[in-house]
């Protein structure tokens, strides 16, 4: 029986997923596998048999991926099974910036006991007139799954639009409308752009980048949109930059109890991702991720570990974690043949420092040599799969 331990509200749908050899419950102790969402993980007990962690969700700021990758502990996430569900609360968030709406809202709200509403808000509307969004300039830091989205979008909306991302993927590329122009430093977004917008994922990179050196090259009355993470931004920046009106309006996922109540800021209660579509998808993405790891060793989507899928049709398999420095191969493979194995398939995939070895036997390996193998210099796991 496999162990899955929940943190968080993972989607009925997701949980359903795992079959009857599957144990799924938050209370869970000895854990094969975790299912997360936002849940911070930094300080849990590692428990020894903890295989891997996957994140219902595109952000893995809330797990500790280099303890993790140090124990061999697969990290997943669940790459664009959310993006939808951001992008649209990022319209409404810039649409909320451009007209009132949020004020005029809350004025209308208080109206129950005016018995002259109708006459007393064709007055009152002038205070909650804005802009509209077409012909004014979007910059979009981070072209991922959710950047993207946004981009095109946003020239639906007639917006003039500015990507920046010097990471992204050959298919990330793809899918971006040419009609987005390439911005190559990240100066030109501050600059150019009446509207900014947050896609990139909070790290020792990122954290801060929206300071005030940052805020100074921007135009005065800019607009920002933080879907992101709240770390991308120094708050004692924002805060100065929106008392002096540089920042006309701060459209945040991620309310800080310093900047929530100010009247320039929009803050929302992390609902980017709230959405039951989005919720669903996640959750099914990662439990089938933690499923195909769990019974063949499969690697799809993780954040600390290489993508490693390969057929299982022999009688066994081992899969190694281990260092990618030279000679491993040969060692895993010189002790296997001292029992007279046979590999039948073999996959080998690296990724900075690490390497994972999927190998397929004609028959069982004994605990003895599969020992051997965790003993090998540079290992850091070694997992056993019975051929169904
Ligand atoms: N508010 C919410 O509920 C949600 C928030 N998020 C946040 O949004 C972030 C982005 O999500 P996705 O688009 O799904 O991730 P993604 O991984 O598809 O895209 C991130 C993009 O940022 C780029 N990037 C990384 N560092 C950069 C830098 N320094 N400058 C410019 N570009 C950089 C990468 O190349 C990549 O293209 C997540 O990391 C997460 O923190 C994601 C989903 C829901
Ligand atoms: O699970 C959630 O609601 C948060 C989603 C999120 O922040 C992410 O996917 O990075």
């Amino acid at each position: 029986m496999y162990k899955i331990k929940l943190y968080n509200n993972i989607a009925p749908i997701g949980i359903n997923a795992f079959d009857e050899r599957y144990d799924v419950s938050e209370d869970m102790e000895n854990e094969d596998a975790i299912l997360v969402r936002s849940a911070n993980l930094f300080d849990i007990d590692y428990n020894p048999n903890l295989k891997s962690i996957a994140r219902a969700g595109a952000g893995v700021n809330n797990i500790d991926i280099d303890t993790c990758t140090k124990k061999g502990i697969v990290v997943f996430n669940t790459p664009g099974a959310n993006s939808n569900a951001v992008k649209e609360l990022v319209f409404a968030g810039m649409l909320m910036a451009s007209r009132d709406i949020y004020h005029g809202i809350e004025w209308a709200k208080s109206q129950t006991n005016n018995e002259n509403l109708a006459k007393d808000m064709e007055k009152q509307k002038k205070q909650y007139a804005g802009n509209e969004l077409a012909k004014k300039s979007l910059g979009v830091i981070g072209c991922g799954a959710i950047g993207i989205q946004v981009a095109n979008l946003a020239l639906r909306f007639d917006m003039d639009v500015h990507g920046y991302d010097p990471y992204m993927s050959v298919d990330a590329a793809w899918n971006l409308s040419r009609y987005v122009k390439h911005e190559k430093a990240i100066e030109d977004i501050y600059k150019k752009c009446d509207f900014i917008t947050l896609h990139i994922p909070q790290n020792d990179q990122t954290k801060g980048i929206i300071n005030k050196e940052a805020l100074d090259m921007m135009k005065n009355g800019v607009k920002i949109l933080n879907f992101a993470r709240g770390g991308l931004i120094n708050e004692d920046d924002m805060l100065e930059a929106l008392d002096s009106g540089k920042v006309a309006c701060y459209i945040t996922d991620f309310p800080t109890p310093k900047l929530a109540g100010h009247p320039h800021v929009i803050p929302i209660p992390h609902l980017g991702a709230s959405t039951s579509e989005s919720e669903d998808n996640c959750a099914v993405m990662a439990a089938k991720e933690t499923i195909h790891f769990l019974q063949y060793g499969n690697i799809k989507n993780s954040v600390n570990m290489p993508e490693a899928i390969m057929d299982f049709n022999h009688k066994f398999r081992i899969c190694v974690i281990h260092k990618n420095i030279p000679k491993m191969l040969t060692k895993i493979t010189d002790t296997l043949s001292t029992e007279n194995v046979n590999i039948e398939n073999l996959l080998n995939k690296s990724r900075k420092d690490i390497a994972y070895t999927m190998l397929d036997l004609d028959h069982e390996a004994s605990d003895a040599i599969i020992n051997k193998i965790r003993q090998i210099d540079g290992v850091t796991r070694v997992t056993t799969y019975a051929g169904e």
